[in-house]
């Protein structure tokens, strides 16, 4: 299955979830209907016996296409709960094959062949349509530019090889991962996020909670990148004009009358473009994270435009924002919604917060974000388990030549074609009994802490261990992922115990989670189908505080708050 294929699926999907999608998608589906029709009539090849088993659609040629466009990324979940006992499944849509690899081994055993199993393919694809790159600008991506490019040789120059996608590849994993420039980021995150929750007077305030926690950490999170002159503190409305884009991107990316089909997804990525243009103008990047300095060097050296340097940002705001933002507020909405666990982690959060006076005589509340670990076990023991239930990500790779993949717990093997497509889903594995046991879709506070995984049989820890990945793995692991963790940990352990969050002004806490929308195809984290309306006010004894966070004598131990620390599953 070509890049081409994967992305039609892709984009037809996320036609059906939008409000124009009545008129496009039948004239959409026809169209690939026919199309896949010829090919599928021009060559259809017998599946070998060892590669995954079939599954058959009653509809043939496309109906796992029909599928995953009405289902999205429930249907995946859906196939494999029909065949609890396959470890992988092949696909057909027309003549292409798609292994869909359910079992946590195989899982992590096709996470570590970067050399099998490419990503750069839909990163290229998807940077032309959703990000409006120029053609010269796609030539760069493209690996085209490159010293020594060979069209006939290795995509992007192999694997490691010298080109533009790569090197912005080291940047981000070496900016991100724990050092100065993820300190220096943390550090513009919680300071901005304390100033946040430190306006919120006696009388407290009301609003939505879902839009609460998008606003605040976005501006914080485009301070921690951009400095204090990022273009979001001076024109609020770009932070809608992001969220606008990250609703529609996959409508925005078909290219067709985007004006007409998804005008506010259109008009957010524009004015996001102009205000980085005059960002970049006037040189405010100089005050700007390591990660965006070094990235604007990249871009420089490598020779795009001052437009595409414009257009690209959206993209790392988008990464930064699109899943931590909804994941604190499930984990939120989680602890606030059963007062038993509102109180235990109040009492774990209290014990890592030192009060004093300061010199301007106010008093001051200092979380020691270096304790997290060590004082707050079922904070991050229901982070953890948050994610396992909002977050199915999948990840997606171009099987660029025929491999054997191998169990990484026993010695089965299946045979995987080239070309096609491999996805590991994470919402099969996160939703799986086999693995979490019957209670699998209950949030279960204490499912992650060290006790409780204790005291599991060896089996099941590994299999626990190698099935629960919300950051993906192998060479595209998520790099923000330490960022991301300090930044709603931070948040949610502030408000939880600084502040009361009613719906009802007398009761503390939510009456109850509210509830999870459909997931669409291309996004990791769910979001609520509606807000929840709170009112929230300082909590009695924390009504004078200012808020900040700090390191103590301290180091944060960024693999342990990961989970990176065990590696049960390898033993
Ligand atoms: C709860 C929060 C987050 C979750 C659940 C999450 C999840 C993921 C996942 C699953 C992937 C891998 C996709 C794949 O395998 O195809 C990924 C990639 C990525 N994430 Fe995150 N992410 C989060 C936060 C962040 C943040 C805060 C940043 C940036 C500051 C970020 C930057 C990235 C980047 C740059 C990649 C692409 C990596 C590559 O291509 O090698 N993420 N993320």
């Amino acid at each position: 299955m070509s890049t081409k294929d994967a992305s039609a699926g892709f984009l037809a999907a996320a036609m059906l979830s939008s409000p124009g999608g009545a008129v496009v998608v039948p004239t959409f589906v026809a169209v690939v209907l026919a199309v896949g029709i010829m090919v599928a009539l021009s060559k259809i090849d017998e599946l070998d016996e060892k590669e995954p088993p079939l599954v058959k659609s009653r509809i043939p040629f496309c109906g796992h296409l029909l599928g995953m466009l009405k289902w999205q990324v429930g249907y995946m979940q859906m196939l494999s709960s029909k065949v609890p006992s396959y470890s992988a499944f092949t696909l057909r849509v027309f003549s292409n094959r798609i292994y869909v690899i359910c079992d946590p081994f195989f899982i992590q055993s096709a996470y570590k062949n970067s050399k099998a199993f490419d990503f750069g393919q839909f990163v290229v694809e998807s940077s032309q349509r959703a990000f409006d790159i120029g053609e010269q600008g796609m030539k760069i991506i493209r690996g085209e530019t490159a010293p020594g490019y060979d069209p006939n040789g290795k995509f992007l120059n192999g694997n490691e090889g010298d080109c533009f996608l790569n090197e912005n590849h080291k940047i981000m994993v070496e900016c991100l991962s724990p050092g100065t420039g993820l300190s220096e980021l943390n550090k513009g995150v919680l300071e901005k996020v304390a100033g946040f929750l430190n306006v919120i007077d006696g009388d407290g305030e009301t609003f939505g909670l879902y839009r609460w926690i998008r606003d605040v950490l976005t501006l914080a999170t485009a301070d921690a990148l951009y400095g204090p002159k990022s273009p979001l503190n001076s024109d609020s409305s770009l932070i809608d004009g992001l969220w606008d884009f990250e609703e529609n991107m996959t409508m925005l990316m078909l290219n067709l009358l985007p004006t007409f089909i998804c005008p506010k997804a259109y008009k957010g990525r524009l004015d996001i473009k102009h205000a980085f243009t005059k960002y970049y103008a006037e040189n405010h990047h100089l005050g700007a994270s390591k990660l965006i300095r070094s990235r604007l060097e990249c871009c420089q050296r490598w020779g795009f435009s001052s437009n595409d340097i414009a257009n690209f940002e959206i993209s790392t705001l988008f990464l930064a924002t699109t899943n931590s933002i909804p994941t604190s507020f499930w984990q939120l909405s989680y602890i606030l919604s059963s007062p038993s666990l509102l109180a235990s982690i109040r009492t774990e959060v209290e014990s890592i917060v030192s009060r004093r006076i300061s010199s301007d005589g106010v008093e001051e509340a200092i979380m020691d974000i270096t304790n997290f670990q060590t004082h707050c076990p079922l904070l991050l023991s229901t982070f953890h388990e948050t994610l396992r239930l909002v977050d199915a990500a999948t990840s997606v790779r171009a099987v660029i030549q025929p491999t054997t993949l191998t169990s990484s717990s026993s010695n089965q093997t299946f045979q995987l074609k080239s070309p096609s497509v491999i996805q590991l889903p994470s919402g099969i594995t996160h939703s799986s009994p086999k693995i979490w046991g019957e209670d699998v879709n209950e949030f279960a506070p204490e499912r992650f802490l060290p006790s409780t995984k204790a005291r599991l049989p060896k089996e099941k820890r590994r299999a626990q261990a190698a099935g629960y990945f919300p950051f993906g793995g192998g060479k595209h692991l998520c790099p923000g992922r330490h960022f991301a963790m300090m930044e709603i940990l931070a948040l949610v352990a502030a408000t939880v115990v600084g502040y009361d969050v009613c719906q009802d002004d007398d009761v503390v806490g939510l009456d109850k989670v509210p509830e999870r929308a459909f997931q669409k195809l291309g996004t990791a984290v769910r979001k609520p189908v509606a807000d929840a309306d709170v009112r929230i006010k300082r909590r009695e004894g924390w009504e004078d505080v200012r808020w900040s966070f700090g390191e103590g004598k301290g180091v944060v131990d960024f693999g342990g708050l990961v989970g990176e620390s065990e590696s049960e599953y390898s033993e």
